[in-house]
């Protein structure tokens, strides 16, 4: 049976739907049967609502695909944080250690100085004495100047002879080194001064700050770099002052010299770690967030494509996308309308109408032909039990239903649910048994169909004639109507061989006492040859196609007009 505007033949999908739902077979769709699925439309039915793809879905599929492209990034900002601070405290750790060494050997010489001077050391401050002084001075490297103190104060210096200052001893930390700002030759050029004392006095040994700068500036990388003596610092600007080292919040160091009494603190200050992150390590964290933006989207692409049908058609049941369409049934006497059969239609939003036969074998393979049947009976009870009143008497609405449903338990409560929106008596519900999966008589199966019957439900064999196993199902269930198969219906008048078929399918149903609904009727010939056989119901184009379910009230009142006015015209 082929049916619809269809550009693919049944014999080429089925062995492709076959292979796909083939026990212990790949469950990701070939190529082709999504292609098949996703190309092959109808465009009947226009009018239909933009079923658009689930909203919690889309935004599943965002959150997931963030979800991905995220841990890249902040694993690559982690990774650039911990080594940034690593490399920070490293450096302070460095400049710490290569400042004391460097200033070590600085005060060590300029110590060295002052001992060599201490038998002057109370001594008049003569040429002589300068002379001792100045040498001193001039052959001891770092040393601006000697000078020599007695009680307290300053007498004799190696750059001016005698010379009158107090040395303010107390200043001097350990009795040993003073920072310095500046003194009377150079008062803005910082100064350390180390001072060697005996019983007479003491030798002072100067060194210019300008070393000590020099010194401070080449072990220094990023990072802050201070030398402090007591309360006074000095800091990369060549300053001496007493003010309180800024907080070195991201990286700190510190040591006091084991031999000489000051401090070297190094570190790096808030916003550090940006900037390091930003100069060094900016290609690499580029490089992760571009990792991250690539996996989200392939993640995004990936989790849109199709994956395997069962994903597919879950989806699409979510969204809402599986829509009723109604074919006309009518009384082969008069007709007149006496109800419809249920015919779904997957709406796939920008590909139209997929014809059923492309992908209710996949659901029945799937099983979600079980929720995907109850959500299409709903849908027909909200629309038509509403309007009731407007329908045909004992309305007769026919759904299919498949070999999964026979063995459902839950197809009976779906039946009473259904029944149960309308009044009572309104509506017949007809459950249209197709042969395309083989169904097993268990006790089970017995059981349903006597529950079935018991509420009222009618059972019809679909395409009958057609198949081997609709003999059986005669035999087995409880059957109230036979659908004789179109290709029978289309070979009416074509040859003598097919109409004694239909003649003893016809035949075997009226000693049956079964109705008889014949499908596929697109002609008037068709139609009178199958009414004076005494077929009782029909359908088929010549009466109406499947068409939405919203529009089917409105042709069903159209349809009883125009036999009004018929009626009326012959009157
Ligand atoms: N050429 C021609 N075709 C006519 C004519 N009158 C009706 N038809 C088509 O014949 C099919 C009749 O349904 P079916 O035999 O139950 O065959 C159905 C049924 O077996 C299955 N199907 C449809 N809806 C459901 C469903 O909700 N559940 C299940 N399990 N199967 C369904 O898909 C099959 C195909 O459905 P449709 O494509 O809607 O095709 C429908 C209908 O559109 C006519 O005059 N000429």
């Amino acid at each position: 049976m082929t049916t619809g505007a269809s550009k693919v033949p049944r014999w080429f999908l089925l062995p492709t739907i076959k292979a796909q739902t083939r026990p212990g077979s790949s469950p990701f769709m070939p190529r082709r049967l999504a292609l098949l699925l996703f190309r092959n439309s109808t465009s009947t039915g226009s009018g239909l609502p933009q079923a658009g793809p689930g909203r919690g879905w889309a935004w599943s599929r965002v959150l997931m695909s963030v979800l991905v492209a995220l841990p890249l990034p902040i694993f690559g900002i982690g990774i650039g944080v911990f080594q940034a601070q690593w490399q920070l405290q490293r450096q302070a750790d460095r400049s710490v250690a290569q400042t004391i060494e460097r200033l070590d050997l600085i005060l060590d010489s300029s110590k060295l100085a002052a001992e060599a001077v201490q038998n002057m050391i109370g001594k008049s401050c003569d040429m002589t004495t300068r002379h001792v002084l100045q040498w001193q001075a001039a052959t001891n490297p770092y040393v601006r100047s000697i000078n020599l103190a007695r009680g307290g104060r300053l007498y004799c210096a190696s750059l001016v002879g005698p010379i009158s200052m107090d040395l303010e001893t107390p200043t001097f930390i350990d009795g040993r080194l003073r920072l310095m700002t500046g003194n009377f030759a150079t008062p803005n050029v910082p100064l350390l001064v180390t001072r060697h004392a005996n019983p007479a006095g003491s030798a002072l040994a100067v060194v210019d700050g300008r070393y000590l700068l020099a010194v401070l500036q080449l072990a220094v990388q990023e990072d802050d770099l201070y030398l402090k003596v007591g309360d006074l610092r000095m800091g990369l600007d060549g300053r001496v002052s007493n003010t309180p080292i800024p907080a070195l919040s991201e990286a700190f160091a510190q040591r006091t010299s084991s031999s000489h009494p000051y401090t070297v603190i190094a570190g790096a200050r808030a916003g550090s770690i940006k900037n390091h992150l930003l100069s060094y390590t900016l290609p690499f964290l580029a490089l992760a967030l571009a990792g991250g933006l690539f996996s989200g989207l392939i993640c995004y692409r990936l989790l849109g494509r199709p994956s395997s049908p069962r994903t597919i058609l879950r989806r699409a049941l979510e969204a809402k996308q599986f829509e009723p369409f109604l074919q006309p049934i009518v009384d082969a006497r008069d007709g007149g309308w006496i109800g419809a059969e249920v015919l779904m239609r997957w709406h796939l939003p920008g590909e139209g109408l997929i014809r059923p036969d492309l992908f209710i074998p996949m659901a029945e393979r799937t099983g979600l032909i079980l929720p995907m049947t109850r959500d299409l009976m709903q849908q027909v009870a909200s629309v038509l039990a509403p309007h009731a009143a407007e329908l045909p008497p004992r309305c007769h609405i026919g759904f299919n239903i498949s070999a999964a449903h026979c063995h459902d338990p839950q197809l009976l409560g779906d039946c009473r649910d259904f029944l149960a929106a309308f009044p009572p008596g309104t509506v017949e519900l007809w459950l249209e048994l197709t042969e395309r999966e083989l169904i097993e008589p268990t006790e089970d199966t017995d059981l349903l169909f006597q529950q079935l019957d018991a509420i009222g439900v009618k059972v019809a064999i679909d395409d009958f004639g057609i198949g081997h196993a609709s003999l059986n199902y005669l035999q087995r269930f409880t059957v109230n109507a036979l659908k004789i198969d179109q290709s029978f219906v289309k070979r009416i008048g074509a040859d003598t061989l097919s109409a004694h078929l239909l003649d003893t399918l016809v035949e075997l149903a009226i000693r049956l006492d079964i109705d008889l609904v014949a499908e596929g009727v697109e002609t008037a010939a068709q139609r009178d040859y199958l009414r004076a056989l005494n077929v009782r119901y029909l359908q088929g184009y010549l009466f109406g196609r499947p068409m939405p379910i919203r529009e089917f009230l409105p042709a069903l009142h159209q349809h009883r007009n125009a036999v009004r006015n018929t009626i009326d015209h012959q009157s």
